[in-house]
């Protein structure tokens, strides 16, 4: 498998080749103590592209994606998002950056002691300055909006399902209008009904707003529904690279079971 399948696909699939990479790993290592969780990490995406980084628990995927928002520092290989050089970037640079990446994180990361409308605008003054209540306004309903749930805006997070939460979570990141976003576990302890409503918003956000995403996931169903490419992390290692059902032909001991399961 790996580069000339990937590159066929991404033919097939009308997918430019090198000219539209948003982002950029090459060579990306991390060990904590003696524990070489990333050895050799290579990928790029491409602009609209959502890109599945597959791999079985424990394996590195949050690592390597802290790594990408500067939340863990790596120990060598290079990190290029958006023309940004990740590992060379000042705090002003960084913050700079992470207005242009969307990051949803494992849990939603809501605040429980402020409403849905509260912290989907903590964003908007904090980030962009906007203190206007109507724009505040409308841009907290069109996020909603976007993830169906005009409803909640007046709920606390204690009043909102595992599934509710994680949408809540995916409008606070979107309502900064991100180039990219990166979603760690997006359906990570959802029923299989709520999880293929997080798979279609994930589609969704990729369609309407031309965004390019890394979805990290052990989740198979999740990958399948989501991906437009895969790489699977193998022993630390982006070891596999093609469509899901490229991917899916492996033999490689520690991926099959994933797909037999
Ligand atoms: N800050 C840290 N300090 C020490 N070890 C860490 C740290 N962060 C992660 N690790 C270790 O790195 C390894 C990979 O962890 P990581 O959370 O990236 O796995 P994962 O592939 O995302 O797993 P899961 O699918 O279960 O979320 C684990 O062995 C973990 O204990």
């Amino acid at each position: 498998m790996n580069q000339d399948i990937a590159t066929a696909s991404a033919k097939e699939k009308n997918i430019p080749a090198s000219t539209d990479i948003v982002v950029k790993v090459r060579n990306l290592k991390k060990s904590f103590g003696d524990t070489h969780v990333l050895r050799d990490i290579n990928l790029d995406l491409h602009n609209s592209e959502n890109l599945v980084i597959l791999g079985r628990s424990g394996t590195g995927k949050s690592v390597l994606i802290k790594c990408m928002v500067g939340l863990i520092t790596p120990d060598a290989g290079s990190i290029t998002i958006l023309n940004y050089d990740v590992l060379s970037l000042n705090q002003k640079e960084m913050n700079e950056l992470r207005l242009h990446v969307g990051f949803s994180f494992q849990g939603s990361a809501l605040y429980d002691s402020m409403t849905v409308r509260e912290n989907l605008e903590f964003p908007l003054k904090r980030n962009l300055g906007i203190n206007d209540p109507h724009e505040l306004e409308e841009r907290v309903v069109k996020a909603l909006e976007d993830v169906g749930l005009e409803d909640a805006i007046n709920k606390m997070p204690a009043e909102l399902s595992g599934g509710m939460k994680k949408r809540i979570g995916i409008a606070r990141t979107l309502i900064l209008n991100p180039k990219i976003m990166l979603y760690d576990e997006p359906t990570a302890g959802l029923d299989p009904i709520t999880s293929i409503e997080i798979n279609e918003l994930i589609l969704k956000v990729r369609d309407k707003y031309k965004t390019s995403s890394i979805i990290i996931t052990h989740d198979i169903s999740s990958a399948r529904h989501t991906s437009d490419r895969v790489i699977a992390l193998v022993g630390g290692y982006s070891k596999y690279e093609g469509t899901f059902d490229e991917i899916r032909q492996t033999t490689d001991p520690e991926l099959e079971p994933f797909f037999n399961y």
